[in-house]
């Protein structure tokens, strides 16, 4: 028997647990399937229509805790957090990339200049999660000046903490393993050919994820191609997830504040409460960059996620109204054909 509590089981999810059913973690979603851990072991699960049935839900995710009735899963149980994302494509469809993280560790590497924008990206999807983001810039064995890299990434990346480490030579491995605690959980997230399946099987001390040299078959540029909740050596439990193209913001205009808590801060001290910042007078933003204590990119880069954010907010929005419109349509719809139909079903008035 696994112990719930090393499955990252919280006390209080029992009160969800509709009776008869037991709960299990899972981890990994394949159509209309599940693999899970539950008490008994690993297993394979089939999911209730009735688990598809809130849309915006989108039904369960890997990390997802789930309540099983024999074989078959008929309730997600509440999450604690999660990671989420804009699916691809030109809809504003919330896609749950992993669900109840303790830890998100944001992957990238020390191979080039540290992508700073891209790294700011993920950490505002990362604040919004309601996990606790952490740094991990990959393939130290490769680059020239390490410290350098990290204090890049440090300087930017504000109260959250920056580790490097090498999969090859097992650089800086103890620091990400302290983060991962018994019973906790963590997911990778970061853009393909970063390392990531290579971290995980570093960490799980046998190959449990394809790296590229593994999966190359000439088809496509990702080799992870199916997000997996991994339970470690150690007894922390790890989400390594597909490299993300591009991560497209959905509902992060907190996550994004809290990215560039400094340049909010900032922000807040301009003359003019509505002040864009492109040459108002007074304005704190423009005096900071001038004065060289704010790095211009920096700034635009907040600009640019902080439109992203508020853009998807109304299309979101929109989608809402829709859904709404449609509703009252249907309704008016029914309420009209109603009478009607009693007519019909109504015997005859005699005359
Ligand atoms: N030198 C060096 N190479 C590494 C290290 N980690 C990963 N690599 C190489 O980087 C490439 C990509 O590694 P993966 O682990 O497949 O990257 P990934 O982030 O999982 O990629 P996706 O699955 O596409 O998201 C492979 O060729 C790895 O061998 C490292 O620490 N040092
Ligand atoms: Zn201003």
């Amino acid at each position: 028997m696994i112990p719930l509590p090393s499955l990252g089981w919280r006390p209080e999810l029992a009160e969800h647990l509709p009776a008869g059913t037991v709960p299990a973690r899972v981890v990994r979603v394949d159509r209309g399937r599940l693999g899970v851990l539950a008490g008994g072991g690993a297993r394979r699960v089939h999911t209730s229509a009735g688990l598809f049935a809130d849309p915006t839900a989108g039904g369960p995710a890997v990390g997802d805790w789930v309540a099983l009735r024999d074989e078959l899963a008929v309730a997600v149980l509440p999450r604690t957090s999660a990671f989420v994302r804009t699916a691809a494509g030109r809809t504003s469809t919330a896609q749950v990339v992993a669900a109840n993280l303790d830890v998100v560790l944001v992957v990238d590497a020390l191979t080039a200049d540290p992508r700073l924008r891209r790294v700011e990206r993920y950490l505002a999807v990362a604040w919004s999660s309601g996990a606790t983001p952490v740094v991990v810039l990959t393939k130290a064995d490769l680059c020239d000046d390490v410290d350098a890299g990290v204090e890049a990434v440090r300087e930017d990346a504000l109260g959250v903490d920056v580790l490097a480490v090498s999969s090859w030579t097992g650089e800086g491995m103890d620091a990400v393993r302290a983060l991962l605690r018994p019973g906790r959980t963590a997911a990778m997230v970061g853009p393909s050919g970063v390392g990531k399946s290579s971290l995980l099987n570093a960490l799980a001390g046998e190959t449990v994820a394809g790296t590229r040299e593994i999966r190359e078959d000439g088809r496509g540029r990702h080799t992870t191609t199916a997000r997996e909740l991994h339970l470690l050596p150690g007894g922390a439990l790890l989400v390594d997830t597909p490299g993300m193209r591009e991560l497209a913001l959905h509902d992060d205009a907190a996550g994004v504040e809290a990215t560039y808590a400094d340049v909010a801060r900032l922000a807040a001290d301009c003359r003019f409460r509505d002040c864009h910042h492109a040459g108002e007078p007074g304005c704190a933003v423009a005096a900071a960059i001038d004065e060289g204590r704010l790095d211009p990119a920096r700034f635009r880069g907040w600009r640019k996620l902080q439109a992203e954010a508020h853009r998807q907010l109304l299309r979101v929005d929109a989608r809402a109204r829709a859904e709404e419109r449609a509703r009252l349509r249907s309704l008016h719809r029914s309420m009209r054909d109603q009478p009607s139909r009693e007519r019909t079903t109504r015997p005859p008035t005699p005359r």
